[in-house]
């Protein structure tokens, strides 16, 4: 489930007064998802339907930081990526208040997630990726990641009530691994950075047929190394049994990233400990839900430990890049 806040039809209808989308004529709440409250809407207007996502943020979303986010996704959209495009109320503002909330509507895109990863959607997923990070160099505002290196160690802290009985000794075994992986991390200025997705999962790209058509859920997006987009992602698409990278997946992916945007030397060299950064970022952040969703909310949560198994593999290579 992810619908947290009840919308009313009376509601509804007050907050489309603020925009020109014409009348609802369907209005359904949509189960996936963890973070935020989602609504497909259908509108109609002069005899042409429309379809929208409507979002209500929730849960981890920091009110001062939805127009950054909104804008992103307006700039991409503009630019030519295939993502949800915010709509502009006839104030011209990207989001309004809803039930007490902050909410947006967003052009809706077409296609499915996959749930069987191959080798073709990975390297469709390193373009897209490639262009979305070209396409990010003129959206010149900044957002810090605020999961990165200095985020691990408290998130660990608040997690840790329960995280042995998850796994015994997990508090000492991510302990070790984020002192280590901190001390590799990448100095600021020594990779190329930009705009990040920072969330590209398969369930957050879509496919009609073998092209990729879209891709959503841009609010963990930041300015960090393009790298440790291709890290995250390679963690979230090449493990096909969650604890074994598959290099032919991994090396697809980052075929198609370098035939948009060539990768360095450099970043390269750097992927494995951003794989590991990006395996103990979705460990943690998994974790704290673990320990602090009950078990009867009627949120799904997600097992922290497949991320574990990710960084126990990347922490065994031996050669600098073992992905492609
Ligand atoms: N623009 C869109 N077009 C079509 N479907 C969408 C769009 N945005 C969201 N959805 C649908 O809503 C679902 C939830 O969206 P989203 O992943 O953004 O939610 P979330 O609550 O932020 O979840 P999470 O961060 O856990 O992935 C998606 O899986 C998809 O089915
Ligand atoms: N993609 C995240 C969920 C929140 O976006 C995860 O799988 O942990």
């Amino acid at each position: 489930m992810a619908v947290y806040t009840d919308v009313s039809p009376e509601a509804l209808a007050s907050f489309l007064s603020l925009y020109d989308v014409g009348r609802p004529t369907s209005f359904c709440g949509i189960a996936e998802g963890v973070e935020n409250s989602n609504y497909l809407l259908r509108t109609e207007r002069d005899g042409q339907a429309a379809d929208y996502i409507l979002t209500l943020y929730e849960r981890r979303m920091d009110p001062a930081e939805l127009p950054w986010f909104l804008g992103l996704m307006h700039h991409l959209a503009r630019a030519g990526l295939r993502c949800p495009e915010p709509v502009a109320g006839a104030d011209g503002a990207l989001f309004h208040m809803l039930n007490g909330r902050q909410a947006a509507l967003t052009t809706f895109l077409t296609g499915l997630s996959t749930r069987e990863v191959d080798a073709a959607q990975c390297e469709a997923v390193g373009a897209a990726m490639a262009r979305l990070h070209l396409m990010g160099a003129s959206y010149a505002s900044v957002r810090a990641n605020t999961l990165g290196p200095a985020a691990w160690a408290p998130l660990l802290q608040a997690g840790s009530n329960g995280a042995d009985k998850l796994e015994p000794g997990l508090v000492e075994e991510v302990s070790a691994a984020i002192a280590d992986v901190t001390a590799q991390w990448p100095r600021t200025d020594s990779l190329p950075r930009g705009q990040i997705h920072a969330d590209l999962f398969p369930d957050n790209v879509f496919f009609v047929g073998k092209t990729l058509s879209g891709i959503i859920d841009f609010y963990f997006a930041c300015t960090d190394f393009f790298a440790y987009d291709l890290a995250i992602a390679i963690n979230a698409w090449c493990f096909p049994d969650e604890a074994t990278l598959d290099p032919r997946l991994s090396a697809a992916m980052l075929d198609g990233y370098c035939s948009v945007r060539p990768l360095e030397g450099a970043e390269r060299d750097a992927l494995r400990p951003l794989c590991q950064g990006a395996a103990i970022r979705f460990l943690l952040t998994r974790l704290y839900d673990w320990v602090h969703t009950p078990e009867d909310a009627l949120v799904t949560r997600k097992d922290p430990l497949p991320y574990l198994a990710r960084l126990r593999c990347h922490r065994a290579f031996s050669e600098p890049c073992p992905y492609g």
